[in-house]
């Protein structure tokens, strides 16, 4: 690795591929155990801001009941939407003002107003911490870091050239048929008529009217908080919110005496966070099939018409070759791609897609938004894609928008 040159107050941005071995390069910032190519001195402090330091306060706080963050004190930690738990961690992070604070993607999840507030205390603090800035998407390098790196293909970092080359395009393969039908009584999916929901008497969610049909392509946005992860779990029957409630799912009331699998099993489901629940020796076609029998891993015999059309879903996403390789060798983009066939290869009457490009580079992101018009454009499955972000690319059809107000969000089509 080549030096970096961090003396003094020169922070850093680092542009990363998903191919690169991320977690080395934070472990050994953290170990400072670089000191000399990175420039850190052997009495620096380094904090670390990430997912995985969040998932640390996480596990201290259902350990010992309280995880150190002052403003837990109020609410858990567990209990905040997943915006608010890192704008509560970077705050505290900066409050302990460590002499190297090392930032791991970190806008993914966040609002735009909070991203242009982060920017501005980043700023204010960049006098007296040293940034060192973990990036994958080229929009997201801090301005006021001129010192802008990406590792070479010989390993040693190298001034970051904005203009980095797109990947291949999944645009003119054809999507697998699908293997059964649903039988459903109606175009209407979801319907929310006049729905509300409050946590230990605050109202986070008020006159919620939102109608989802058949085909149709959605983003649900709203800032950090509004309620946008309680809204999907009504949807995929796991918050109990939703009984006592005009909530209906599949022409079905809620509470109505449906079981929670009959609505799991006409949903298509992915967020990032489930790539660790195939932390196994599970092989990538091993993982698609899987999708077909609702099962993480595969534990039950498929039949050849699954294999075969598993093997379609790959070559769809060109990853034919690498049908036989663990899915945990897969790089992170590779396992995004796979993770929303496995999602799909029902053809389920709505996919739901919450957060799907967080933590990808620039190149995979544009892979996986071609993919989600794709199945958009071309299945009769509605689409429910999940962010704060307008995509440019993205060629949502509606839009349903969460807007804060101080008696809970209301919801608002655009
Ligand atoms: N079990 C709970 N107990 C108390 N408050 C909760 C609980 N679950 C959610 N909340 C609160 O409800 C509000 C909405 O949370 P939700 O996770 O639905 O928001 P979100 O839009 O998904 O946020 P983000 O974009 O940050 O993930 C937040 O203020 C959150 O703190």
């Amino acid at each position: 690795m080549q030096a970096l040159y961090l003396r003094g107050m020169q922070h850093v941005g680092i542009f990363l591929t998903n191919t690169y071995n991320k977690q080395l390069l934070i472990q050994q910032l953290l170990e400072k155990k670089a000191t000399d190519q990175l420039g850190i001195t052997a009495a620096s402090t380094v904090q670390l801001f990430s997912g995985y330091t969040v998932q640390q306060y996480l596990l201290e706080e259902d350990i010992h009941g309280y995880c150190g963050i002052e403003a837990t004190r109020v609410q858990t930690l567990r209990s905040m939407s997943s915006g608010e738990q890192k704008k509560v961690l970077l705050h505290h992070l900066l409050t302990l003002q460590p002499d190297v604070l090392v930032l791991d993607n970190v806008f993914d999840n966040l609002d735009i107003a909070t991203q242009e507030a982060l920017k501005e205390q980043l700023h204010n603090a960049s006098n007296s911490i040293c940034f060192i800035q973990l990036a994958h998407r080229k929009k997201d390098l801090l301005a006021f870091i001129a010192n802008r790196l990406t590792p070479s293909a010989e390993g040693i970092f190298v001034p970051f050239n904005e203009s980095i080359a797109e990947t291949a395009s999944t645009e003119e393969a054809i999507v697998p048929a699908p293997l059964q039908q649903y039988n459903l009584t109606s175009d209407e999916l979801v319907r929310f008529t006049d729905v509300h929901v409050s946590y230990d008497g605050r109202q986070v969610l008020q006159h919620i009217n939102w109608t989802i049909n058949r085909g149709e392509f959605w983003q649900l946005k709203g800032p950090n908080g509004s309620g946008k992860t309680t809204l999907l779990t009504m949807i995929t029957g796991d918050n109990v919110k939703g009984y006592g409630q005009q909530l209906f799912l599949f022409g079905r009331k809620k509470g109505s005496g449906e079981t929670v699998w009959s609505i799991k099993e006409k949903v298509g489901y992915l967020t990032p966070a489930m790539t660790d629940l195939f932390a196994t020796r599970h092989t990538l076609l091993q993982m698609i099939v899987s999708g077909y029998l609702d099962q993480i891993g595969l534990y039950t015999v498929p039949s050849d018409m699954q294999l075969r059309s598993a093997l379609e879903w790959l070559h769809m996403l060109q990853l034919e070759q690498k049908a036989n390789l663990p899915f945990n060798k897969l790089t992170q983009g590779e396992q995004r791609l796979a993770l929303i066939a496995r999602a799909m290869v029902k053809h389920p009457p709505i996919l739901i897609l919450d957060e799907p490009l967080m933590g990808l580079d620039d190149a995979n992101a544009t892979k996986v938004i071609q993919l989600i018009n794709k199945l958009a454009a071309e299945t009769t499955s509605a689409v429910l894609y999940v962010s704060h972000q307008t995509e440019p690319g993205l060629q949502v059809q509606k839009v349903f928008e969460l807007v804060k107000t101080e008696n809970g969000s209301v919801g608002k089509v655009i």
